[in-house]
């Protein structure tokens, strides 16, 4: 009984030292706190490479990261190399479905997987600004990529849309929206110090 007690003290006592003021740095290290998610850093990088694309109206980024959280593929809508954005059409609702961009336009789902920088990205998953159509559905699922986290899905009551939920649902993969806890994330090179790196 005496031993239980002795035990018991001592580690009430170690306790107390623990959470002590002077000891609070072992639970406050005084790091940032308003850091950014690992879900709204890697969408804020598709995101980011949306920026790149040149299609007037739509502009769409894709980043894959594998399950160690790293980067293994970022893309966006764009023209296929050696075909010009300032001679391919960027229209939409021409009668001549020739002068309209969808016969030429990658979408950034395609791009990203076909960016890779890892030998595959079986088991990845997937950020990406507008839900998926049937044919990125189509990659997406032949290349074995596993979750889909999306923002937009403003396109949801068209077949494309529909069609891509039919075969990614067959196929097991899944898909879930994403709200960012930051409504904002700002990139203003002028409000950076950069003598001392501080975006604070
Ligand atoms: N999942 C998707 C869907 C569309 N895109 C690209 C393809 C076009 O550049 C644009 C769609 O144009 P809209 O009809 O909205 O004017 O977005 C994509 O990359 N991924």
């Amino acid at each position: 009984m005496f031993n239980y007690l002795s035990q018991y003290f001592k580690l009430f006592v170690f306790q107390m030292a623990v959470l002590k003021p002077e000891n609070q740095s072992l639970k406050k290290s005084g790091k940032r706190e308003d850091y950014l998610s690992w879900d709204e850093y890697f969408m804020a990088t598709a995101i980011l490479a949306a920026k790149r694309s040149k299609d007037p109206s739509t502009q769409v980024g894709a980043c894959i990261v594998n399950d160690k959280k790293q980067i293994v593929g970022v893309g966006y809508n764009g023209m296929p190399r050696g075909c010009s954005d300032d001679e391919f059409p960027w229209g939409k609702g021409n009668a001549d479905e020739l002068k309209n961009k969808y016969y030429y336009v990658c979408h950034a789902e395609m791009n990203a997987i076909l960016n890779k920088n890892s030998a595959g990205v079986e088991n990845c998953r997937m950020y990406v600004a507008l839900f998926p159509c049937n044919e990125c559905a189509k990659f997406i699922i032949q290349s074995g990529i596993r979750e889909i986290v999306y923002m937009s899905d403003k396109d949801h009551d068209k077949n494309r849309t529909i069609a891509s939920k039919r075969m990614l649902d067959a196929a097991g993969v899944k898909y879930w929206p994403f709200t960012p806890q930051h409504k904002t994330i700002d990139i203003d090179f002028s409000k950076i110090d950069w003598n001392h790196m501080s975006q604070c």
